[in-house]
């Protein structure tokens, strides 16, 4: 140990008790004052104010911060050293700055977004920019009180150098449990810049697969809810995901963070139960099979702009639906006067006017629901002007009896009703619809329909069916998000994007995928304009992430072969300097040897102590037949099916399209040979999914060929065969 980092070991350990002590000290006095039950508001205010900072305190106790930053402020006397954690508090006396500051607060900003050399520094303020010099960066690892590890990643004294990714790389380099974690000790500045960027924007952020989208996102609404602690709650911030396991899969950050109640949701749950419809139970199953379990190898059938999925999720079919409801607007009222008995007309004019006029701000159920109440009050009014008891008694029976058959002659403004008329699939109100219908690709016209008839909704019919219901309908209040993240971006549609628009206050969005892992192209985007071309250009902002964090250089220069030679894509990730093993390409030793020679794969590599590893086959069906077959010796062995809420970690078999989104220490591809991955772009999108899920170690099994996009003659990258034992 040499000296000066013992002089910085010694110097952080006496900081850390001095912090320790003053937490205990607030607490204990904290914990001695009564907990206020009485009725008195002010009081219950003051309570409910100590509580939060008796639990703020105590979830800061056993690391209490991470990060030191010694900065000299422009004009403003000495360099004072600033210690940063994930809950920041002051010296109960009030000494002249905080004890801890909170890394959300704006001179927190600078530990990330300083990334070395000599000159100021600076950040933004609520006073304005302030600059000044940065003297050193400095991360600590506290656990349980105990100081275990002090490494300066920039030290003015040396010359001003960049600020050193060492510390990343041993955080990097630690194997993971079964969730993903929070950041907050290592966000990098280009992450930084994202958490951080103004509410109100449309963030799309396109991000190579492991560069921390996922993780960026939940930091950011971290940070949303402390800057703009008076226009967010968390209530109203809502996390769009793929599947529920990959939400338990990222469900402790936010508690981590110190964030409760933000919403969780995949979309087709959030839309169905808002329109209070089942979707078809099916329809996910037979979307996989469609379009993941067809003989593997053959590649899938090609995708265009009228293959279902896209048609569904498109701008077209939106622009169809306000035509829809326009011309629904002006042929709706019935042509004629109202006559609730003989002798009494309400004129068709007065109706209109009402309709037409007086409730136009209102959406057209509304304006329907009003104008018959209104017409049911006028009917009331007229009654009172009967001649006698019996008569006004008969008159009454025939207006309910006409009242009635007036308001049927309406058509009924009601999403599901409405799509199916789009569709043809149940009588049209008007000759409109049929209009409209011949501008719908036959394929999915007719495949609809049928669907309809049998009241089939699938997922890809939500955008559609929400838009007719936002169009008839008023959003509530609390049907309004101030923010909403959608994660996995690439596999939503403009569509879907364009009817949540509706839903969140200020175009507050934060967009997040990977094109190059759009598997699910058959319904997502294909270039990231589909959907900043929603927003006007002062209203979102395009940011590309670009370094990757989760695997070795070796596994990223692997990777990225398989884009440049299967996807000629350019959309490639910068690694790390993390240096790990070669990648393995095993071949089988024949065909009869398949499983026994991925069982010894997952043998050999759990042998070597990694918390996670996964066997990634081409097929749910392979994967089902491979985990019968090997949970006889590993009966712990998770098969992840798709129909899980929960992620387990440990050592799993899934197949590859179900892998997105998670990582493993370890990763096993079975059968990355030509007859599972065809020489298609769609086919190397999917082995660039499984290969970059590897932290640490990767290893692809194979018979003979090889796809041309799988790198082989490499040698620093792969190896071939076995390791030696
Ligand atoms: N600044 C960072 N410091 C430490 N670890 C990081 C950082 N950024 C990302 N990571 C780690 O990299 C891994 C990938 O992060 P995450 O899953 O959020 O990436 P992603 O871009 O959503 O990935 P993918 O698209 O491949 O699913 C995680 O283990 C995360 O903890």
């Amino acid at each position: 140990m040499s000296e000066s980092f013992q002089s910085a070991y010694q110097e952080e350990e006496s900081r850390l008790n001095e912090v320790i002590v003053e937490i205990d000290r607030q607490l204990e006095r904290l914990r001695g004052i009564p907990v206020y039950t009485g009725h008195d508001f002010t009081e219950q205010v003051l309570e409910a104010g100590r509580e939060e900072k008796r639990q703020a305190l105590a979830k800061s106790l056993p690391e209490p911060y991470f990060g030191r930053l010694d900065f000299q402020e422009n004009g403003n006397g000495a360099k004072k050293p600033l210690y940063i954690g994930k809950i920041g508090f002051d010296k109960a006396d009030a000494g002249d700055h905080p004890m801890v500051i909170d890394w959300r607060a704006p001179v927190a900003s600078l530990f990330y977004s300083f990334t070395g050399g000599t000159d100021p520094a600076s950040f933004e303020a609520p006073e304005g920019i302030i600059e000044g010099l940065v003297y050193l960066k400095r991360n600590v690892v506290i656990r349980k009180q105990i100081l275990e590890r002090v490494s300066d990643t920039y030290n003015r004294d040396s010359g001003g150098p960049a600020v050193s990714d060492e510390f990343l790389v041993y955080r990097l380099g630690e194997n993971k449990d079964n969730r993903l974690r929070d950041i907050v000790s290592t966000i990098q500045a280009e992450q930084d810049k994202i958490i951080r960027a103004a509410k109100n924007t449309a963030l799309i952020i396109q991000g190579v697969a492991g560069s921390g989208k996922t993780t960026v996102a939940l930091h950011r609404l971290a940070y949303l809810l402390y800057q703009y602690k008076e226009q967010v709650t968390a209530e109203k911030m809502i996390i769009f995901a793929p599947n529920l396991m990959f939400l338990d899969y990222i469900s402790d950050v936010l508690p981590e963070l110190g964030v409760g109640d933000i919403q969780q949701r995949t979309f087709g749950d959030w839309a169905s139960e808002l329109l209070d419809i089942q979707l078809s139970s099916e329809d996910h199953a037979q979307t996989l099979n469609q379009w993941f379990e067809t003989e593997p190898g053959q590649g899938t059938p090609d995708i265009d702009d009228n293959v279902s999925g896209r048609y569904k999720g498109s701008l077209r079919l939106m622009e169809l639906i306000r035509r829809c409801v326009e011309s629904l607007e002006t042929e709706a009222l019935p042509d004629d006067d109202f006559s609730p008995w003989d002798g009494a007309v309400l004129k068709q004019e007065t109706i209109a006017e009402w309709f037409y006029q007086e409730y136009k701000p209102y959406p057209l159920a509304k304006r329907k629901e009003r104008l018959l109440a209104r017409l049911h009050r006028w009917v009331e009014m007229e009654l009172k002007k009967s001649p006698s008891a019996a008569v006004m008694k008969e008159r009454k029976k025939r207006a309910a009896q006409r009242e009635k058959a007036y308001g049927n002659r309406w058509p009924k403004f009601e999403p599901v009703s409405l799509y199916k008329q789009l569709f043809g699939a149940a009588k049209a109100a008007g000759t409109w619809f049929e209009e409209l219908s011949a501008l719908i690709p036959s394929g999915v016209l007719a495949a609809t329909c049928k669907d309809l008839k049998k009241n089939v909704i699938r997922e890809e019919d939500l955008p559609a069916l929400l838009y007719f219901h936002c169009l008839l309908n008023d959003i509530s209040g609390d049907q309004r998000f101030d923010h909403i993240v959608i994660d996995e971006a690439q596999d939503f549609s403009p569509f879907q994007v364009a009817v949540l628009d509706l839903f969140v206050r200020g175009h507050s969005f934060t967009i997040l995928g990977d094109l190059s892992q759009g598997i699910h192209a058959y319904r997502g985007v294909h270039a990231w304009e589909e959907m900043s071309s929603l927003f006007k250009e002062e209203e979102t902002a395009y940011f590309a992430l670009t370094r990757s964090y989760r695997s070795t250089m070796e596994i990223i220069e692997f990777a990225n072969d398989i884009l440049e030679k299967g996807v000629s894509s350019d959309l490639l990730a910068v690694p790390v300097f993390r240096s790990g093993d070669a990648v393995r390409l095993i071949p089988y030793d024949s065909k009869d040897s398949r499983t026994g020679d991925l069982a010894r794969a997952l043998d050999t590599l759990i042998s070597k102590e990694y918390r996670t590893v996964a066997i990634l086959t081409r097929t749910l069906r392979e994967a089902k037949d491979l985990h019968e077959q090997l949970s006889a010796d590993w009966p712990d062995l998770n098969l992840i099916d798709g129909n899980k809420g929960t992620y387990q970690g440990g050592y799993s078999i899934l197949p590859v399209y179900l892998s997105k989104g998670l990582e493993f220490d370890a990763v096993v591809v079975a059968d990355a040979d030509a007859a599972h991955y065809a020489e298609k772009a769609w086919d190397a999108k999917l082995m660039y999914v499984g290969c970059t899920r590897a932290l640490h170690e990767l290893w692809l099994l194979h018979g003979e060929p090889l796809p041309s996009y799988v790198m082989t003659e490499t040698s620093e990258i792969t190896v071939n065969g076995w390791p030696v034992e």
